[in-house]
Formats: structure tokens, C-alpha cells, sequence
């Protein structure tokens, strides 16, 4: 193999990158962020390695969630607050019902670039170049709003930078201080049962925290009682933006990219010789690969000899997103050849883009039974072959929103207009992520009491 270096993916083909019009621009944006601190310390990254190598052997769950896409002007305080709580929740609910310590990783400070399905999107007839996420163009279906801009590089890197100091300053700050547990609660529906059951673990938190005291366990002592340790990564699509916030570690001289702790590549552009992966080989922050149902199983051992060719627990993720209907099918040959060959990975479930459909009247949605299905089957595969189902990546967000329909206050395809938010794929609300995080809690203490 060539000698890697932050730039040698330009000699590669590469998908999904906009087409900036002023080169020159391109140059200085790129510059200036090469010139730029780094979003987060190498150290940080070896550390969220260490948990997930802890995953890759059992011992504790992935939580990946957040936006489809971060928006720009919707950027503010209550919003990344309330996302980061319905992941408190969501934590809470999966380690104290679940019996599972939980790795939590925001899709946040960062998710700025999507890939799409198609170059253009048509309204009434007229076609304009496709929205690719606020780092790229802008979401206004004007000609003008769709030109990609450099420039939106240098606003993604700050505003990510801001978000990121907000998180840190809730994890460290007190907010996710476990005797505040009932303040997680971001259940908007008055009359859910499990705003109950979730008050009920919230009380057997609070009277175990009591008991520990006692016993002279406290916050001083033991600081994870007041803190949580939060992660932050996003799709490392726009190559530019990754390779110029690439830095050599003082500690060990290994490049890392320190725009986030974790990156993934998506379905779209983890083609063997393409740009990607060659990006992704030479960083040694943990990484993800998105996996959809046209997997090989030779192609997947090609992947993971390119991306982790020490075979390092921890370095790599499998992000399965095969699609309720096919992962039954697909997914057994994968598992039973990465076991065959020894491999370590960590498998984790993305039972969002598999399950995208468009709505009668036109919104593109998601529902959450079939989101259940893809879930279960996903335990249910990894429990059969004898192999740790390690975690699960999330569409979700804090607000109120109605984009995926069904749950247990069965949003309608008719509901979906009254708050139809996202900047690209439809998430789960808090209500159906504190639904969802029960049903996992019951699935992993199941198969945790079936193992014991
Ligand atoms: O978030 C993932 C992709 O960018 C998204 O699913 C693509 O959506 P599209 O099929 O509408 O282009
Ligand atoms: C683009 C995404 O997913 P995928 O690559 O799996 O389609 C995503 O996670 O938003
Ligand atoms: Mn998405």
C-alpha cells in the first residue's frame, strides 16, 4: 500500500463533493482552518477508543444520536441542551434498567455535510442542485442558496466549536449531575406511561446515590457521580474540511482528525479505492463504516484490512443500516465471517436509513415500528450468532418534533405537516426515544441474564 499522507485522497476518485467555483476561496478557507486550533485533543479520541474497545468486548453499550443534519440558524442553547438531555435520558434508562455502562456519542459540533441520493431536486417543475448540508449550501430552494460556498467551512468550524463548549460545559458543569436525573425527563406528552417508569428509575437512582453517601461514596470521591464523559462525531464527508483540521499528535506523532472524536464514512462513499477510505486509513481517530444490505462479505474484509489492518479493538465500527426487511437476511454472513477470521469490530445498529419511505403527502418519513423491527432483528441475529450487539446510531433530537410516524401517541402521516422540522431525514422525539430506550434496556438485560 502507498505511503499515507493527510492529502493523498486527492489522487482518488471521490463522490458526493460540491463543486466550488472559485478555487482560489477554496484556498484560503482551507488555510485559514489549518491555521485554526483543534477541536478536540488526540488524547480525548484514544480514550473514547478505550470504551469501545470495552464494547467490542462486551462490556458496555454504544449510544450514537443526534441531528440528520445541524442547521445553521437553528443553532441556540435550548436546542443542544435538550438534545443532550434526551441522550442523559436515554443512558440513564439503558444503564440502570439495562445493567449496561454506555458510551455516549453526540452526532453533534460537526454534522454539517450530507450525501444525497440525487445531484438535483425538483419543486413544480423546476430543478435546482441538491441541499448537502450547511458546510456546503444553503437549504433555501433559490439558485442562489444551492451555489456550495467555501466560505461555510470557516461558519461550520465555529459554530461547532461553540456547541462543543456548551456540551462540554453541561457534561462537566453539573447538568449531568446523576441527583438531577429527574431534570432529564423530556417527555412532552402529560399522560405517557413510561414518563412513569422513567420517574420510577429516576427515584431508585436517587435513593442508591443516598445509600452511598452513607457509606461516604460521594461527588468528591467519585467525580462520575457529577460529570458524564460526552463524545462528538459526524460524517467526515467534505474531505477539504477533515484534511485541513488533521493534526499530528504531539504525544505520539500519529495524524488524527480533530474535528470530532469519532468519524464515520457513509453507504455512499465507502468505496475500496475511492477518496474515503483512503482518508479514513491514515487517521487514527476510532472510526465508523455505514453498512447497507449490497455488502459482501470479501468486500467487508477488504474494508476492514484497509481500515484497521492491526485489527485493534476499539479503531473500528460497523454501522449496519440494512433495512427491516433485509437485515434478517443479510447480516448472519457478515457476523459469522468477521467471527471466522477473527476480526474485532464494534456492531452497532442504525435502524434509521434503511427505513426511509415518503408519506403520501409527500414527507419524507420514517415509522417507528419498523424502526423497532429492524432493532430487534438486529439483537436477535447477534444473539443467534453468538456475537455482541454493541450499539445503536440514532436520528434523534430534544424538541417536539412529528417527522416519523407511529409510536405510542401514533403520529399520523397527517400529523407529520404540524411540526416537520429537519434540515434532512426525519428523527425520533423524545417521547419515541424514551420508548425506544426502554425496549433496548429489556433486550440487553435479557440477553445479559441469558449469558449469566
Ligand atoms: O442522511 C442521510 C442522507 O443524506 C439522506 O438519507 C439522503 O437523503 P435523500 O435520499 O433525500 O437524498
Ligand atoms: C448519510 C447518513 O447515513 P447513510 O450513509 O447510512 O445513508 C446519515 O447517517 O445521515
Ligand atoms: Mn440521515
Amino acid at each position: 500500500m502507498t505511503s499515507w499522507k493527510a492529502n493523498s485522497w486527492r489522487s482518488k476518485p471521490i463522490q458526493q463533493q460540491p463543486t466550488y467555483a472559485d478555487s482560489a476561496q477554496v484556498k484560503y478557507v482551507e488555510d485559514q482552518l489549518r491555521s485554526y486550533p483543534p477541536l478536540v485533543f488526540a488524547e480525548e479520541a484514544r480514550r473514547l477508543q478505550h470504551h469501545l474497545a470495552d464494547v467490542c468486548h462486551g462490556h458496555g453499550f454504544l449510544l450514537q444520536g443526534g441531528d440528520c443534519a445541524e442547521s445553521f440558524n437553528d443553532f441556540n442553547a435550548p436546542k443542544i441542551r435538550d438534545t443532550f438531555k434526551v441522550m442523559l435520558q436515554m443512558a440513564v434508562v439503558l444503564t440502570f434498567a439495562g445493567s449496561c455502562p454506555v458510551t455516549k456519542v453526540a452526532r453533534m459540533a460537526g454534522q454539517y455535510a450530507k450525501p444525497r441520493s440525487s445531484d438535483l431536486e425538483t419543486i413544480d417543475g423546476v430543478s435546482l442542485p441538491s441541499y448537502r448540508g450547511d458546510i456546503i449550501n444553503g437549504i433555501d430552494f433559490t439558485e442562489q442558496a444551492r451555489i456550495p460556498q467555501p466560505e461555510r467551512m470557516l461558519t461550520a468550524y465555529h459554530q461547532s466549536a461553540a456547541t462543543l463548549n456548551l456540551l462540554r460545559a453541561f457534561a462537566q458543569g453539573g447538568l449531568a449531575d446523576l441527583h438531577k436525573v429527574n431534570k432529564w425527563n423530556m417527555s412532552f406528552v402529560a399522560a405517557n406511561p413510561l414518563k412513569d417508569k422513567y420517574q420510577r428509575v429516576a427515584e431508585q437512582i436517587e435513593e442508591s446515590l443516598r445509600f452511598m453517601e452513607v457509606l461516604g461514596i460521594n461527588a468528591q470521591s467519585h467525580p462520575t457521580i457529577h460529570e458524564t464523559e460526552l463524545f462528538t462525531s459526524h460524517e467526515a464527508l467534505l474531505l477539504p474540511y477533515e484534511e485541513a483540521l488533521t493534526r499530528v499528535d504531539t504525544l505520539t506523532g500519529l495524524p488524527y482528525d480533530c474535528s470530532a472524536h469519532m468519524l464515520w464514512i457513509g453507504e455512499r462513499t465507502r468505496q475500496l479505492d475511492h477518496a474515503h477510505v483512503e482518508f479514513f486509513r491514515g487517521i487514527h481517530n476510532p472510526v465508523g463504516v455505514k453498512i447497507g444490505p449490497s455488502m459482501h462479505e470479501d468486500e467487508l474484509m477488504r474494508l476492514l484490512d484497509a481500515l484497521n489492518p492491526a485489527n485493534t479493538a476499539g479503531r473500528l465500527t460497523l454501522i449496519t443500516r440494512m433495512g427491516s426487511d433485509a437485515l434478517a437476511e443479510k447480516l448472519p454472513t457478515l457476523i459469522r465471517r468477521v467471527q471466522r477470521e477473527g476480526r474485532q469490530v464494534v456492531w452497532s445498529s442504525d435502524p434509521m436509513h434503511g427505513n426511509t419511505v415518503k408519506a403520501d403527502n409527500g414527507f419524507k418519513t420514517r415509522n417507528f415500528n419498523a424502526i423497532i423491527r429492524e432493532l430487534k432483528q438486529f439483537f436477535a441475529v447477534h444473539q443467534s450468532e453468538n456475537s455482541y450487539a454493541g450499539g445503536i446510531h440514532l436520528e434523534m433530537t430534544g424538541q417536539d418534533v412529528t417527522e416519523c410516524t407511529g409510536g405510542a401517541y401514533q403520529i399520523s402521516e397527517s400529523d407529520l405537516a404540524k411540526r416537520y422540522q429537519t434540515q434532512c431525514d426525519p428523527r425520533l422525539n423524545a417521547d419515541q426515544v424514551l420508548e425506544l430506550a426502554f425496549l433496548i434496556a429489556e433486550t440487553l438485560r435479557e440477553a445479559r441474564n441469558g449469558r449469566g
